[in-house]
């Protein structure tokens, strides 16, 4: 029998996909740690109730060892109550012919109430992973109406596209995705992300690095190609699967907090969207973009000196100027 106390762990949108997938990873602690006990705490509309009720059914028959007690609610202020973790994964989805502003309209004020709850509820040290899309302009919104809470407690999450580039790359060069380090994902979750493999590198059994680039050997497909497949990765599932991305979403939500609380390992750095603060790699301050981070002791901290080419700069500037359109567009809705 687990010997600790448990933790509050919060996931919402808890009747919809990602979490069908999520949850299973949770309970079987491949997220907080295989000794760690969890109240799961399960967000969703009051519509969905039921649906949610059903998944509980499930989580039981699954006889977790480690899930604790479960609370199902449509009520932010119960869902985020002592909450030393938040998953944001619920969300108003996209829907055929909508437009990216029309999902930030209807997303903030979704993101606006649960920052208040937080804010108001939630330990001051919880950590906060933001997935429901527009994922990093839900982010701001939620710290901006959260403001007893650090910033540094709010992400987003950017690891799925992280993930979609190290696979990609691994099959380019004819390796295990595993062997694959510190690719990183600049910027919005969007089409306009920026999947950096400039200091990616190649880890052989033996501990040998070798750069991606001399690795792969074809720069015109890392400049051109690749790119493009990482950014479009999640609409290319959609079209095959008549289904967003949903197995995968959840085993990056899971590997973003693992990451979060177990921290990275030496030489390895990891990305998520952070709270900028106009100091690194000249991007403005007040925007959720996504970094190269390194996490000690649950401090997460940007990698600083990354040697930045003329190619990437222009990349992450395209990506900036969108997040920055965006947050004008989300907190004009909320004020
Ligand atoms: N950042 C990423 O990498 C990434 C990747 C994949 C999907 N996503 C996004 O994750 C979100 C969830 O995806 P999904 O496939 O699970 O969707 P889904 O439609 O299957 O489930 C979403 C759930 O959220 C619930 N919900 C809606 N409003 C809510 C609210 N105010 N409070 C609590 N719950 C609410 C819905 O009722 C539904 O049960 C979407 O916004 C999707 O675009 C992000």
């Amino acid at each position: 029998m687990a010997q600790k106390e448990p933790i509050n762990v919060c996931v919402t949108g808890a009747a919809g996909q990602i979490a069908y997938s999520l949850l299973p990873l949770i309970c079987r602690g491949n997220v907080f740690g295989e000794d760690q006990p969890v109240n799961l705490h399960l967000l969703d509309i009051t519509p969905m109730m039921g649906t949610v009720n059903g998944v509980i059914m499930e989580l039981s028959d699954c006889a977790f060892e480690l899930v604790n007690k479960i609370v199902a609610t449509d009520d932010p202020m119960v869902a985020f109550k002592d909450c030393d973790a938040a998953m944001l994964v619920g969300a108003m989805p996209r829907r055929e012919g909508m437009l990216r502003k029309d999902l930030l309209e209807k997303n903030a004020g979704i993101f606006k109430v649960q920052g208040a709850a937080l804010d108001k509820v939630a330990k001051k040290t919880v950590r906060v992973v933001v997935v429901g899309n527009p994922a990093n302009t839900n982010a701001l919104v939620t710290s901006e109406f959260a403001p007893s809470i650090p910033k540094s407690q709010f992400t987003a999450l950017t690891h799925l596209d992280q993930s979609r580039a190290r696979a990609m790359v691994a099959e380019r060069a004819g390796v295990n995705t595993s062997q694959v380090k510190n690719v990183i994902i600049w910027g919005n979750h969007s089409s306009t992300q920026y999947p950096d493999v400039e200091h990616a590198v190649i880890v052989s059994a033996d501990g040998a690095r070798t750069s991606v680039k001399k690795a792969v050997g074809d720069e015109a497909w890392l400049h051109g190609d690749f790119i493009k497949a990482v950014q479009t990765r999640g609409a290319a599932v959609i079209k095959a699967r008549k289904l967003s991305s949903a197995m995968s979403a959840a085993k990056a939500v899971a590997d973003h907090m693992h990451v979060w609380w177990h921290g990275t390992k030496e030489g390895e750095f990891t990305s998520m969207g952070v709270m900028t603060d106009g100091s690194k790699y000249g991007i403005n301050a007040g925007i959720v973009f996504s970094m190269p981070v390194t996490i000690k002791d649950g401090v997460i901290s940007v990698v600083e000196g990354l040697e930045i080419s003329d190619f990437s700069r222009d990349k992450m500037r395209a990506t900036e100027h969108e997040l920055q359109q965006e947050r004008e567009t989300a907190l004009k809705i909320v004020q």
